[in-house]
């Protein structure tokens, strides 16, 4: 088999290590899996390729052990499924279709988006496990093993990702070592291949002095950590929203009257099993109301990457900022990090100045090869250096995650945001809200319409009520940044109802 062989003949040994470990995962999956509950995700990208070389090489291999091998390998019969999409490079598709043939790949094109084409080809199809080429820099690898069950919302299946601690070097000795064909796109300075729209050669592979812009092929990128260089930054329209009060380009009349709104959300298997009172939360929620914010929701999710990054991408473009709490640390448990880097799409990697920090604190533990918790989102991340903080607390974008376990050490990380962040109009301090309680012994019944007018005649206030138990009075409470408005909307109840309905809460 000629894969095999050209790497048992280099003398590239980090190379053959890589080798045999994931021809070991392919082995192991083949042995747990029947050939078809298996299936090879293929789409024409360098990482894709290789695997599809050490599949062909796994197959062999596996075959052989069980002695039903000839020693050549005709036919591939993994299914391998290739999503198409019409921002695909056309060089991708053109690749994808001719290995395709070459290798005699059996391919299914899938031409919806991955999670409805898995769904309908799960259904179809016994497949319980998918090969991908995710490596441990992809932002997608966040979270994953080399056996990583779908993630929740996904159909069910195994992803099989048996390259996932190769680095972007280890996938060049591999390629030009086997002499295998890739995407001529990686031969004009393309280093990743995402879609049309978010690709461009990798500017670090730029021939200078030439007069018509050329590259370097991609197996001459020194660092494999600018693999992503290429990879154009798509901005949302939150993402511009958020820059603006960022770069305080807001005008401080804009501030004034727009509505700052805030999520928080907790993360903490503990609350929800309900051993473990939440106190932060409500303690944030109070926060930010005496600062005039509106906190429009709060959550309290698993420990567990994808609930983090589903919770943070569903609040992070709503909100002009999302709080996190607990899961922070080296603990197994300690995801919310890793959910935020998912949530944006980046990948996780060592800052050394954080790990600077961490050293102070905790001295050389926290360093060695995989210091988890130097790990930070790659490329949002910002530190928020305080004197009264021994840590700095973390910003990605519009998302602080704190690291407070209890409200005295929440009150202190939430003065020192308050000077970092209220100055440069992150976080600024708007107008406070001004409020009353009014309560009432009428019935709900009697209350219903009047209030539900009120209310449409002061939108600008918040008109809520409650009741502490089911038989004692209702309380109706009035918030708003306006305190006459608050008066009059007070005033236009009482008159609704005979004198001394309502008395008022001090
Ligand atoms: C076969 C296959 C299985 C996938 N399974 C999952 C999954 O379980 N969970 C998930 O969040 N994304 C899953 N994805 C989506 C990928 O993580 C990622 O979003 C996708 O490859 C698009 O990457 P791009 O946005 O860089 O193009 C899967 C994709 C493919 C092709
Ligand atoms: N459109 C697709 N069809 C089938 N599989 C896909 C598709 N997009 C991604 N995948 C799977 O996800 C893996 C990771 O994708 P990724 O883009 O990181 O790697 P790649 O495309 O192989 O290489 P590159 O990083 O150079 O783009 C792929 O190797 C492949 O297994
Ligand atoms: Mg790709």
């Amino acid at each position: 088999m000629e894969i095999d062989k050209a790497i048992k003949g280099s003398d590239d040994t980090r190379l053959k290590t890589k080798y045999n470990n994931a021809i070991y995962v392919i082995k192991r999956a083949l042995a747990l899996y029947s050939i078809q509950e298996v299936a090879f995700s293929f789409n024409g990208g360098k990482d894709s390729t290789v695997l599809l070389h050490l599949l062909r090489a796994g197959y062999f291999l596996h075959r052989e052990e069980q002695s039903c091998s000839n020693g050549v390998l005709t036919d591939f019969p993994i299914r391998t499924i290739y999503f198409e999409s019409s921002s695909a490079f056309p060089e991708i598709n053109l690749f994808t279709y001719d290995t395709a043939k070459t290798y005699g790949l059996q391919l299914d094109i899938i031409r919806t988006d991955f999670k409805s084409g898995l769904e309908a080809l799960l259904k179809a199809n016994p497949i319980r496990a998918i090969f991908l080429g995710v490596r441990i820099g992809d932002p997608t690898a966040v979270g994953q093993e080399q056996f990583s069950p779908s993630s929740p919302g996904w159909p069910p299946f195994m992803r099989v990702n048996p390259i996932l601690d190769w680095s972007y070097r280890d996938v060049w000795a591999f390629l030009l070592t086997c002499k295998v064909q890739y995407c001529s796109l990686y031969d004009k300075g393309y280093t990743s291949i995402g879609s049309i729209y978010d690709t461009v050669p990798n500017s670090l592979l730029s021939i200078s002095n030439s007069s018509k812009k050329e590259f370097k092929p991609a197996y001459l990128l020194p660092d494999g950590r600018l693999e992503r260089a290429g990879r154009v930054k798509r901005i949302s329209s939150s993402d511009t929203r958020f820059s603006a009060v960022n770069n305080g380009v807001d005008s401080e009349d804009s501030h004034r009257n727009r509505m700052f709104t805030a999520s928080v959300i907790g993360v903490g298997d503990e609350i929800l099993f309900g051993t473990v009172e939440d106190q932060l939360g409500p303690s944030l929620c109070r926060k930010l109301h005496s600062i005039g914010w509106l906190t429009s929701q709060t959550a309290v999710v698993r420990n567990d990457i994808d609930s983090v990054a589903e919770a943070v991408e569903r609040c992070k473009s709503t909100n002009d900022m999302v709080f996190l709490y607990g899961g922070v640390g080296p603990l197994h448990s300690d995801v919310t990090i890793a959910g935020v880097a998912k949530a944006f799409g980046v990948r996780l990697a060592p800052d050394e100045e954080f790990e600077e920090y961490l050293r102070h604190l905790i001295g050389d533990h926290c360093t060695g090869d995989r210091n988890e918790m130097a790990q930070l989102p790659e490329g949002i991340t910002e530190l928020l250096h305080h004197e009264k903080l021994s840590v700095p607390l973390i910003k990605c974008q519009n998302i602080i995650t704190l690291s407070a376990t209890n409200v005295t050490e929440l009150d202190k990380q939430w003065d020192c945001l308050i000077e970092l962040l209220g100055s440069d109009g992150c976080l600024v301090k708007m107008e406070p809200y001004s409020s009353k309680q009014l309560t009432t012994n009428l019935t709900d019944v009697e209350t219903a319409q009047p209030l539900s007018k009120l209310c449409l005649d002061f939108p600008d206030l918040y008109i809520g009520c409650f009741r502490k138990s089911r038989e004692g009075p209702l309380v109706i409470s009035f918030e708003g940044k306006d305190s006459t408005r608050i008066e009059a909307a007070v005033e236009a109840l009482r008159k609704k109802f005979h004198p001394g309905a309502f008395s008022e809460v001090n």
